[in-house]
């Protein structure tokens, strides 16, 4: 039996010794390239802190001390050494989430894999062991330096800062990067305290030599001696922390057990804020991870353990459309520039980069920073194109509606991964955008349905100067092209059925393919469908609320939450027009979602055509036989027109 095998709980650990450990951490590697090339999942992240979490479970006793690990996707090899070593469905439906989960055990707190939250909440169980007197206990957030440059991590280090009797250890894991090197003032100065080591074995090199060198030599380093606070500022600037009252201790070998447990101990008998700052590397120990240049195996699919190369070459999808487009666009347009927060090559702005390297800004993981900065941007005469995955922008709700919207600054906001993603669990589903962003006055919001509308919307919407726009679209792979038979005022018609009662069906963006698999199903029962796509989605348009006018019952699917999105904005217009035409909206149910494919949610939700077809007819069948409103011919024909190049958005 595995050294791995036989550590069912941390406490098991603490017999090991240092050569037993070093296995101990070979086997964990070996486990985690294995297990992880068969399901994908966060493969370098999870390599670079495998001492730093074999060191924190012999140090720290969890649960009574609490481990919080910032973003959650380094929290593998806790998962392992907490009793949780069958992988072999991480990810996936019913096998291990690829986050802490309190459902899974006692030993994690924190399931949200929003970044730079950790801090936060060190601080305030740090404050509820203090107010019901639990003494002697620490809390322990181990965060990341990508992690670090999101603002909530300093209104955090403010706060703790002031509980100078509170036992909140901050352990910094510092591999240098976020998915690429992370970028900013902070990342120098944690650059600076890694030279520190130098600055330790200069002093060192003092004691020995300028001593021995008699009284010359001994003034000498006396002088330097003398100077040692003024030195350690400029060679290991640890001021930043120290001054705001938090001590500094590093920094440490990331990697060295029994470094990391000195320093674990000292922060942990302090009883008071305390950074430890551990250098750890990315993906460290295999191979293709330390010398992947991208990311160094940041995210990965499903892989070849010997080679780090996919075993399904990754498609054509969504987010390489969006990267030529944007390229096309900012040749056209010197005006337009990019931001990302510290996503560049996931969001598809490499090329954008290669091309344009002046007019594309990394924040770091600072949405809430990059929204605001860009009103300025905007202010200033740019066309500024955020691009973040949809689930990021909720960070950046209050900067969209106060600084973009309320200026009507013309903002692209280009939402990634909208909609169900399904394997990164609950807060990485793209399902609240739609919802947030109705709320928002002038915003217009484009879902496109392909890549020619795809680029088309793309195009229109870095054309709007007044307001904020914003083109969704989901993960991965694109679906066949859908082109329209025309279109009615703005609204793109996809399909026409005759037949009596008539139902219009909405589709919006991606799930338009399901619209007309719907419309397929209905006319099977003999029920007339017209399929549309109003492209600018929201706000509703008044020619989708026309067109919906004339029909006997109205469909809506979307990619979004089912309670807060085109569907419910589109019923809430007709009843505003007075128009009682029943509206069925189908899309995401308004809960937390368990980590599985997104097929297996489409699925769980009924969003298949199939059922949204069958419950269609059911409904149908049971309107009053007076609901008909006319003879069943499809209600758009004679008003459609061919669409034009490049369309206005929807007004
Ligand atoms: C608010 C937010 N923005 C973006 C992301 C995407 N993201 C996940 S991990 C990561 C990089 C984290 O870097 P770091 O904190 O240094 O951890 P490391 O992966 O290096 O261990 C990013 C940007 C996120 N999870 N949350
Ligand atoms: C933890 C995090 O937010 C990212 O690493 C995310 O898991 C990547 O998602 P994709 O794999 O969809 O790019
Ligand atoms: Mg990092």
């Amino acid at each position: 039996m595995s050294h791995l095998e036989r550590i069912r709980r941390p406490a098991d650990l603490r017999g090991l010794s240092i050569p037993e450990l070093e296995v101990l951490t070979k086997e964990i590697r070996d486990f985690l390239v294995n297990a992880v090339s068969r399901t994908g999942g966060h493969m370098g992240p999870n390599l670079g802190v495998v001492e730093l979490t074999v060191a924190l479970h012999r140090v720290f006793d969890s649960p009574r001390d609490r481990i919080v690990f910032d973003t959650g996707h380094q929290a593998y090899v806790h998962k392992l050494l907490t009793g949780r070593q069958d992988f072999e469905n991480l990810r996936r439906r019913g096998g291990l989430s690829g986050y802490p989960s309190r459902t899974e055990s006692d030993h994690d707190v924190v399931e949200n894999s929003h970044a730079s939250t950790a801090l936060s909440w060190a601080d305030g169980i740090a404050k509820a062991n203090q107010v019901r007197g639990f003494t002697g206990r620490s809390v322990v957030a181990v965060i990341g330096d990508g992690a670090l440059t999101g603002g909530m991590a300093w209104e955090a280090l403010n706060n703790i800062a002031e509980g100078q009797d509170r036992s909140v250890v901050i352990v910094v894991n510092d591999n240098g990067r976020s998915y690429a090197p992370t970028i900013g003032g902070l990342a120098r100065h944690l650059d600076a305290l890694r030279t520190a080591p130098h600055y330790e074995k200069v002093l060192d090199w003092g004691k020995r030599t300028l001593q021995r060198s008699g009284p010359p030599g001994r003034m000498a380093f006396d002088a330097l001696h003398g100077m040692k606070k003024g030195l350690k500022d400029v060679i290991a600037p640890q001021g930043l922390f120290e001054g705001l009252g938090i001590k500094y201790v590093g920094p440490i070998d990331g990697h060295d057990i029994a470094e990391l447990e000195v320093a674990l101990r000292r922060a942990k008998a302090f009883g008071g804020p305390v950074i430890v700052h551990a250098i750890t590397e990315k993906g460290r120990g295999y191979t293709p991870a330390e010398t992947d240049v991208v990311d160094r195996f940041h995210a990965v699919g499903v892989i070849h353990p010997e080679t780090g190369l996919p075993v399904a070459p990754s498609r054509f999808g969504w987010t390489s459309v969006f990267a030529e487009e944007i390229v096309e666009i900012g040749r056209r347009r010197s005006d337009v520039v990019a931001l990302t927060a510290a996503m560049l090559a996931p969001v598809g702005l490499a090329p954008f980069a290669e091309e344009f390297p002046d007019r594309v800004f990394d924040v770091g993981i600072a949405e809430q920073h990059a929204v605001t900065s860009a009103a300025g941007m905007a202010f200033a005469g740019l066309h500024p194109v955020i691009a973040l995955y949809a689930t990021f922008l909720n960070r950046g709700y209050d900067q969209l509606l106060m600084d973009v919207a309320l200026h009507r600054a013309g903002v692209t906001f280009v939402l990634d991964r909208s909609g169900l993603t399904g394997d990164d669990g609950a807060s990485h589903n793209g399902m609240w955008d739609m919802a947030l962003l109705r709320t928002v006055p002038g915003l217009r919001l484009a879902a496109p349905r392909d890549e020619a509308t795809l680029r088309a919307e793309l195009r229109e919407a870095v054309a709007v100067e007044d307001a904020p726009t914003v083109v969704r679209y989901p993960k991965g792979a694109l679906p066949e092209a859908l082109p329209a038979l025309g279109r009615h005022g703005s609204v793109d018609v996809l399909a026409r059925h005759a037949g009596s009662p008539r139902v219009l069906v909405v589709g919006v963006g991606v799930m338009t393919h399901t619209a007309v698999e719907v419309a397929t199903g209905l006319d099977a029962q003999g029920i007339g469908a017209t399929v549309v796509d109003p492209r600018w989605v929201l706000p509703v348009s008044a020619d989708l609320v026309d067109l919906a006018g004339q029909h006997d019952l109205v469909v809506t699917v979307e990619d979004g939450l089912v309670t807060a999105g085109v569907g419910s904005a589109l019923r809430d217009a007709l009843a505003a027009a007075g128009n009682d035409v029943p509206v069925r909206s189908h899309g995401i149910p308004a809960r937390f979602l368990e980590h599985a494919s997104r097929g297996e949610l489409v699925e769980e939700f009924h969003l298949r055509g199939q059922d949204i077809a069958r419950e269609t007819a059911a409904a149908v069948a049971a309107l009053p036989p007076s609901a008909s409103r006319s003879d069943g011919a499809p209600a758009v024909g004679q008003h459609a027109v061919r669409p034009g190049p490049d369309a206005q958005p929807g007004r």
